[in-house]
């Protein structure tokens, strides 16, 4: 998956923690199904926790923007999060007698609290391109693990969540957030955006998210 020419960048100078977010443990018990439920809900329960800040960080994404186009596909995703992702935590849940109200009084885990607080503090503290670099490994990892999981979706209980990621409808979310930041970082570095004096700063920021997703996988695993 590439979903556009700026991602594989970041991707590639994240390294090998990259390959320990979308290959760890917590995904290939997923891909197996040998993930204890336990910490399946363990993850939803704080990834609701996470969706509602996310969301706040695509709004603060929305103030950032510099045109029309970048504040509707930001105002989208802020929709998106509030009305059709978090819906699929709390109808899980509910399955498993945690109600709406459980969840969103649920207690950060300290790794929930650094991710989140990280991302907010890229947008505020820098402008919409740090704020894209600092969301970029949340949105097209999953789209990445979603699509490698795909084919082992008959194998596992987990397959609602693999469809969720693999599905048409999240891979074009996918192309579309990795053809606006490629459209971001061409209207505010140029042509040659590599050569430009912020990237590593962009790279950085991206690489210290995907340490934070790693994190998050730790955190389901260990409780
Ligand atoms: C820890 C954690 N990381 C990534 C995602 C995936 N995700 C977060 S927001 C969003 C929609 C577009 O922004 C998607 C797919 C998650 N749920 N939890």
């Amino acid at each position: 998956m590439t979903y556009g020419v700026t991602f594989p960048l970041w991707r590639e100078a994240a390294g090998e923690t990259w390959r320990n977010y979308t290959r760890h443990a917590f995904v290939e018990g997923m891909r197996d199904g040998t993930l204890p439920r336990e910490a399946f809900l363990r993850y939803l329960v704080q990834d609701y926790v996470f969706l509602v800040h996310f969301s706040r960080a695509w709004a603060l994404a929305v103030t950032k923007a510099e045109t029309l186009e970048e504040m509707r596909a930001c105002a989208a995703t802020v929709h998106a999060l509030l009305d059709e992702e978090m819906r699929l935590h709390v109808e899980t849940c509910a399955a498993e007698g945690i109600s709406e109200a459980d969840l969103f009084a649920a207690e950060e885990a300290p790794q929930n609290l650094a991710y989140t607080r990280y991302v907010l503090d890229a947008g505020h503290s820098g402008d919409f391109l740090d704020l894209m670099a600092a969301l970029a490994p949340c949105v097209l990892g999953y789209g990445e693990i979603g699509a490698r999981l795909a084919a082992h979706a008959d194998e596992t209980v987990y397959a609602e969540w693999i469809a969720t990621y693999s599905g048409e409808d999240y891979q074009r979310t996918c192309r579309d957030v990795g053809a606006m930041i490629d459209a971001a970082v061409a209207r505010r570095l140029g042509p040659a955006p590599e050569e430009s004096p912020r990237w590593p700063r962009l790279a950085d920021r991206f690489r210290t998210a995907t340490r934070l997703e790693v994190g998050f996988w730790d955190m389901g695993l260990s409780g």
